[in-house]
C-alpha cells in the first residue's frame, strides 16, 4: 500500500475521532507512519483538570472541554503553518458535532484539509478493550457516558467518516488507509460515509 506522491502535495488534516477504548491512537499511529504525516496525541493537551477528573471516574462536561478543543485545534494549526509538515494525524475524541466545529473553526483559515474519521465500535467492544488496557486512566465503566455524549457523524457532516473499528487492527487500518487515498484523490463523490 502506498500513495501516489502527487496526492500528498495537498496538506491535509485527519482526525482520528471516537469513544474511549475504540482505538483512536493506534489508528492514528498507523496512519501517521504510512503517510508520512505528523502524529499529534489529542489526550496529551488535556489540562491537568481533566485528567484527574477522568481518572477519579468523572466524565467531562462541555465546559471541560472547550478549552482543550480549542488547544487541538491550536496545535494543529501552529503545526500545519510550518512548510516541512506534510499532514497531521491527531487522535481527539470530539464525541459532538458542536466540539468538531471547534476544530473547523480553528484551522478554516490554515493550509490543508480537514477530514474526520470516526472510529464505531459497540458497547461490548469497547468495554472490552478498555478493560484489557493496563494503567490507563479511562477505566472501563466511562464507556457508558462517552456513548452517551458521542454524536456520530451524519450525512451532512461532509468531511466524516465512518470507519467500522470491531475489526482486527489489520484489517480496519487497511480500511482507513483505503478511505484516505479515496479523498487524497479527491474522488468524493465514490466514497460511501460508512465502511
Ligand atoms: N482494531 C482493534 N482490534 C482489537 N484491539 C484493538 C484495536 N485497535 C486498538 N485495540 C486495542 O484496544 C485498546 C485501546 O486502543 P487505543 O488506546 O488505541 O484506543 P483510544 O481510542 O486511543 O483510547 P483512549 O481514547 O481511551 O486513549 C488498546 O489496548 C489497543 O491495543
Ligand atoms: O472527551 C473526552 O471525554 C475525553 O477526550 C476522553 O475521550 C479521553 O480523553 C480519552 O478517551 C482518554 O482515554
Amino acid at each position: 500500500m502506498s500513495l501516489n506522491p502527487q496526492h500528498l502535495d495537498k496538506k491535509a488534516v485527519f482526525f482520528i475521532i471516537g469513544p474511549s477504548g475504540s482505538g483512536k491512537t493506534t489508528m492514528a499511529k498507523f496512519l501517521a507512519e504510512k503517510l508520512d504525516y505528523d502524529y499529534i496525541e489529542g489526550d496529551d493537551l488535556h489540562p491537568k483538570a481533566n485528567v484527574e477528573k477522568m481518572s477519579s471516574g468523572h466524565p467531562l462536561n462541555d465546559e471541560d472541554r472547550w478549552g482543550w478543543l480549542y488547544n487541538c485545534g491550536g496545535a494543529c494549526a501552529l503545526q500545519l503553518d510550518d512548510p516541512k509538515v506534510k499532514g497531521l494525524v491527531m487522535t481527539c475524541s470530539a464525541l459532538k458535532v458542536a466540539y468538531r466545529d471547534v476544530l473547523r473553526e480553528s484551522l478554516k483559515h490554515r493550509p490543508g484539509s480537514v477530514h474526520f474519521l470516526y472510529l464505531m465500535a459497540s458497547k461490548e467492544v469497547l468495554v472490552e478493550r478498555t478493560k484489557a488496557r493496563k494503567n490507563h486512566y479511562m477505566k472501563a465503566d466511562m464507556v457508558d457516558s462517552q456513548l452517551r455524549d458521542m454524536q456520530a457523524p451524519k450525512e451532512d457532516e461532509k468531511d466524516a467518516y465512518t470507519i467500522n473499528i470491531e475489526n482486527s487492527p489489520e484489517v480496519s487500518q487497511k480500511i482507513a488507509y483505503d478511505l484516505v487515498e479515496k479523498i487524497m484523490k479527491d474522488k468524493d463523490e465514490d466514497i460511501k460515509h460508512k465502511y
